[in-house]
């Protein structure tokens, strides 16, 4: 391009005349910038002047208008203010600014990661995020702030990862990787990103934005940490990419000297481009030696000035335009310093090998032109699809490698749910035992813990015999009298006192005999008293049951060997088999179905709940999305992912519940399987809500492990809903493990089959669950992507 002293009289005279409507337009770069210098250098006031459609497309960027700021409506960060930019097809446009000027953000808005608030974008002739404009996708190379990259991949993975995400066939991403390790002198394609220095990495991800060669090349800050001599090549090829015409690249960078060899320079400052020129233009309008004091020059004179030169595009003509104090109100606070931009870096002085950068011609050249003019480009473009294989291959194999490289997540998917079964049944469910009893028995003379009996038809030393069927769970500690006895209960030494009266045996015998006609102190002798800790309802129930089965198994005991009928001994209360479960029901059979569920679904919730945070945070995700990964591919992968994790997962679990532990299994093990499989997914869509919605990882812990006991108190999982008040039922039978738990009970313990309400409603609720989980996941993302 022309610096204004080298403009000729005649050409800015052409200029002159187009703005006077005696000519037709010039091309929409080269006479927007040349009427700019004009208006500088010879004060002609431009008319107002439509910028077409056409001429938007005709460059690879072009910003109109531009407004974002962070934050709520009512305390706006703003970030960028009506900002207008022009960047020319095949050329390298230099972006520069001091810190937190908004570069990335208007990085970020070009690659259509984010939307502006107002005005509008134009990247290679379509609007960023629409169909069929290729923006986010392979049309442009996205090279971050951040490293973004995965650490536990080695350079030829990551190449491959990005690679196939790009559509790029392997063999071409191969020698592809041989140039790119070679041009930027990266170590063995086999190391591990996470092991490379600081600057290797920032190479790695320089290469992955420049993988497939995109038309667009947007780089943030590509060259920090990187060596001047690798800089100086970086900046050769960049030139050598352009020359061509049909590549472009946008590159911000603080090293401001560096940005000599752009072929266009926007400085900008407080959200909106002070100046957009080429390199020479600059020096020569400020009539300074180097960048760097324009860049001061233009920033002084904004401050002092309390007023903004600004790129004004308004209606197409470009000029630098004064605002008034009240469009300036967004600045007026502002430092009229610079801040934040590295000076003692920029000035290291770079050898200038090519010319056609330093002396700031632009290589552009117009190619294509666009004549329709379809707001959503829906069929501007007739792009070759992205190979949505080639995508998903990456996504998932990503996915796989990230799991398989890292020890604690290979222990968390696959030790930690057989470590909770082995516990679960080893430690729940299971009856109390070594329980003592303080026995106090005036009815024989106990001596050194022995209490004898006749096991045959005889009456005597009954307390006795009773008590030997007193055996299980029992440990029985006899004491002298009753004080020390309920001495012993209250110091926590035992868990009862039973006493036995002197008169016990012959009370007891003349009770049996006297039948009716038993007067009340026969029978109150010949009741055994008993004393029982009850704080602790399982053991108190517990052994308050065995006192009382000791009694009737005595009492039949008694009967049969006196050749009475061992049934009068018993209650009048025949309980025949069951018709589920047996006589003597587990605790860990009621549990076990809840506990099966509990530990796949919220494995998983577990997994997945920080999968995308992390990514989010390491900017990995953003990178995906700018390569055109769509959030829709991002869940696919991850389900698929998960759903390996899960099929081995369930099989651990159930193989150690119920052939290693003996839990019962009365029904289809088919229907056993796909329900655990169902829930386990539905924990992991569960997860995905949380990863979607949190910022930080720490909020989707908090969220995943706050999650986790209302859930297992309400769920029926360790205690019968039908226990609950009604308002709680209702809210339990909204959670996606109850009916699930009903139904795996219902198969697990009665045998059910899938055409039984119960058991049918606790897939169909899964489903159910599995499915919002997912809309809202998807919904989430779209709006965090918007
Ligand atoms: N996600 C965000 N939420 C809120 N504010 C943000 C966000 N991202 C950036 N900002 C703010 O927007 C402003 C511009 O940030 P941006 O990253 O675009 O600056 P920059 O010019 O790229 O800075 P640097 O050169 O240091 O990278 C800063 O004040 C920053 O704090």
């Amino acid at each position: 391009m022309a610096t204004p002293t080298e403009l000729p009289s005649e050409r800015v005279k052409q200029m002159f005349s187009w703005t006077t409507g005696e000519t037709s337009p010039p091309s929409p770069m080269g006479d927007e910038k040349e009427s700019k210098m004009s208006q500088i250098q010879f004060s002609v006031p431009f008319e107002k002047q439509e910028s077409t459609m056409w001429q938007k497309r005709q460059q690879a960027v072009c910003v109109r208008h531009a407004f974002k700021h962070y934050g709520s409506k009512k305390r706006p960060n703003h970030v960028l203010s009506n900002l207008n930019m022009t960047v020319a097809k095949g050329t390298i446009y230099g972006l520069l600014g001091a810190s937190g000027c908004g570069k990335t953000t208007l990085l970020s808005c070009i690659v259509g990661r984010r939307k502006l608030n107002s005005g509008e974008i134009w990247v290679l002739g379509g609007k960023p995020g629409t169909k069929g404009s290729g923006v986010p996708g392979k049309r442009v190379g996205y090279m971050p702030q951040e490293i973004a990259l995965y650490g536990e991949f080695t350079i030829k993975e990551t190449m491959m990862y990005f690679g196939w995400i790009f559509g790029m066939e392997t063999r071409e991403i191969a020698e592809r990787l041989r140039f790119l390790l070679d041009f930027l002198d990266l170590p063995s394609e086999n190391r591990m990103v996470k092991n490379l220095s600081g600057g290797q990495q920032r190479r790695v991800s320089f290469a992955v934005a420049l993988m497939h060669d995109p038309e667009l090349l947007i780089l943030d800050e590509p060259t920090v940490g990187v060596d001047p001599l690798l800089r100086q090549s970086i900046w050769t090829h960049l030139v050598r990419i352009t020359s061509s015409g049909d590549k472009t690249v946008i590159i911000t960078t603080h090293y401001i000297e560096e940005a000599r060899q752009a072929h266009c320079i926007g400085l900008m400052r407080s959200g909106r481009l002070l100046a957009e020129e080429s390199p020479q233009a600059l020096l020569t309008m400020y009539n300074c030696i180097s960048l760097e004091d324009v860049f001061l020059k233009l920033s002084r004179k904004q401050g002092q000035s309390n007023q903004v030169v600004e790129l004004n595009v308004s209606g197409g003509a470009l000029g630098l335009n004064k605002l008034s104090k009240r469009e300036e109100a967004p600045y007026a606070a502002e430092d009229a310093q610079v801040k934040g931009l590295n000076f003692h870096q920029s000035k290291e002085v770079l050898i200038i090998e090519n010319g056609a950068s330093s002396n700031g011609d632009l290589p552009g050249k117009m190619t294509e032109v666009m004549t329709t003019e379809c707001e959503e480009c829906t069929d501007c473009f007739n792009l070759s699809n992205i190979t949505s294989r080639g995508k998903i291959k990456a996504l998932i194999q990503k996915n796989f490698l990230r799991m398989w490289r890292n020890i604690g997540v290979m222990l968390f998917i696959f030790v930690l749910p057989v470590m909770q079964v082995i516990l679960f049944c080893l430690a729940i469910g299971r009856d109390p035992s070594g329980l003592k009893l303080a026995i106090v028995n005036d009815d024989v003379k106990v001596i050194n813990g022995d209490c004898p009996f006749n096991s045959s038809c005889s009456m005597k030393n009954l307390s006795c015999r009773y008590l030997h069927q007193l055996e299980e769970h029992t440990i029985k500690e006899y004491y002298a009298d009753l004080t020390s006895a309920l001495n012993a209960v209250k110091e926590g030494e035992a868990w009862g006192a039973l006493y036995f009266n002197e008169n016990y045996t012959d009370s007891l015998v003349a009770r049996l005999a006297l039948a009716d006609t038993a007067d009340n102190e026969t029978i109150q002798t010949s009741e055994v008293q008993v004393w029982l800790d009850m704080s602790n309802q399982q053991i108190g129930l517990m052994l308050n049951r065995d006192i009382q089965f000791s009694y009737r198994d005595f009492a039949k005991d008694l009967l049969e060997t006196c050749d009475y009928n061992p049934k009068l001994g018993d209650i009048p209360i025949d309980f025949m088999d069951p018709i589920y479960g047996n006589k003597n029901p587990s605790f860990t059979d009621f549990v076990a179905p809840g506990v099966i569920l509990t530990i796949v679904f919220f494995l998983a919730v577990a997994l997945t709940s920080s999968a995308l945070i992390v990514e989010r945070m390491e900017g990995l995700l953003d990178r995906s999305w700018v390569a055109g990964v769509s959030p829709g591919e991002i869940l696919f992968s991850h389900v698929v992912t998960q759903f390996v994790v899960m099929c081995g997962q369930t099989a651990l679990v159930l193989i150690f519940m119920i052939s290693v532990f003996g839990v019962k299994n009365n029904g289809n093990i088919v229907f056993v399987i796909m329900l655990t499989l169902l829930q386990g997914l539905c924990g992991m869509c569960f997860g995905f809500v949380i990863s979607a919605a949190c910022e930080l990882e720490r909020n989707a812990i908090q969220l995943a492990l706050g999650s986790f006991y209302p859930t297992l108190l309400l769920s029926g999982v360790i205690w019968p809903i039908e226990g609950m008040p009604w308002i709680l039922r209702y809210v339990s039978l909204c959670l996606p493990l109850t009916l699930a738990t009903t139904s795996l009970r219902s198969i697990l313990t009665r045998g059910w089959p899938l055409t039984d309400p119960d058991v049918y409603m606790g897939f169909v609720s899964t489903l159910i669950w599995i499915a919002l989980f997912l809309v809202v996941t998807l919904t989430i993302l779209k709006f965090k992507r918007n």
